[in-house]
């Protein structure tokens, strides 16, 4: 186990910073970065593509073994484009649509264990940022450095207003804060994997701390727990 890469998991709901956050850290320490919120949305996706409802667990969990998903970085635009079946999804994952579908796949069991091999194989040296909902908890329990990261749900919804304005997607506000906290209430409440603080987590509340603030934080954390 020693030889393992390193890993830092930050976990937290929707709109709390979390892929900010993760890709501004994997960046300043040169590490990986796993979105692994990503891929439950590619899952949405493809289900939709195919038009399995997420009660349709069996077809769901064959669809999660094969998924045919390629993180591709893009060193100049600084993105990562994501491919399904061989099709450009980086846009298409981001809707509040496919988030909702994600959300309801992502509450089965087997589905989250299907998924699971695919996640920790992003744990390469010399070290990986995982974010998501159970990367503290499930996925890489053994991490030494785990941070909770949450936000009102109010500031939340606002932020995630501003970024999908600026992507040019559909946004309203009022029906933001609703699926927010619904999202919030399906992700706590299932009882496979359930979104909540890994033990011995940082915890740190973003509502009114700027982005530099909260990696300065992080950073310092990070430094502690590892000496990166
Ligand atoms: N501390 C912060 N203060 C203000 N805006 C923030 C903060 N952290 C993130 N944001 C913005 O909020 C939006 C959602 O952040 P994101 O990292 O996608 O959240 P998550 O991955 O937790 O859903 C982004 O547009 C991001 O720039
Ligand atoms: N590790 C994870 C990551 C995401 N999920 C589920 C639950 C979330 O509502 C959806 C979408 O996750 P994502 O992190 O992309 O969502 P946000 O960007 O935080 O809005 O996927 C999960 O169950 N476990």
């Amino acid at each position: 186990m020693s030889d393992q890469a390193p890993v830092i998991t930050i976990d937290g709901p929707s709109g709390s910073g979390k892929g900010t956050i993760s890709r501004l850290l994997a960046e300043k320490l040169g590490w990986h970065l796993l979105d692994s919120g990503a891929i439950y949305r590619v899952l949405a996706v493809a289900s939709l593509h195919h038009n399995f409802g997420p009660q349709d667990e069996e077809s769901l969990v064959a669809l999660a073994t094969d998924l045919d998903v390629k993180f591709i970085a893009n060193e100049e635009s600084g993105l990562t484009h994501v491919v399904l079946e061989g099709e450009d999804v980086t846009m298409a994952i981001r809707t509040q649509e496919v988030a909702n579908q994600a959300s309801k796949v992502a509450a089965l069991p087997r589905v989250r264990e299907a998924l699971l091999r695919r996640q920790r194989a992003f744990r390469e040296l010399p070290g990986l940022v995982a974010d998501g909902r159970d990367m503290g908890t499930v996925v890489f329990k053994d991490a030494k450095a785990k941070i909770f990261l949450t936000a009102s749900a109010e500031e939340r919804a606002r932020r995630r207003f501003n970024q999908l304005q600026e992507k040019g997607l559909d946004a309203n506000m009022q029906a933001l804060v609703t699926e927010i906290r619904e999202r919030d209430e399906r992700d706590t409440n299932r009882s496979a994997a359930p979104l909540k603080p890994a033990e011995g987590s940082l915890m740190l509340d973003s509502t009114s701390m700027p982005i530099e603030a909260v990696l300065d934080t992080v950073l310092q954390y990070a430094h502690t727990q590892l000496s990166v």
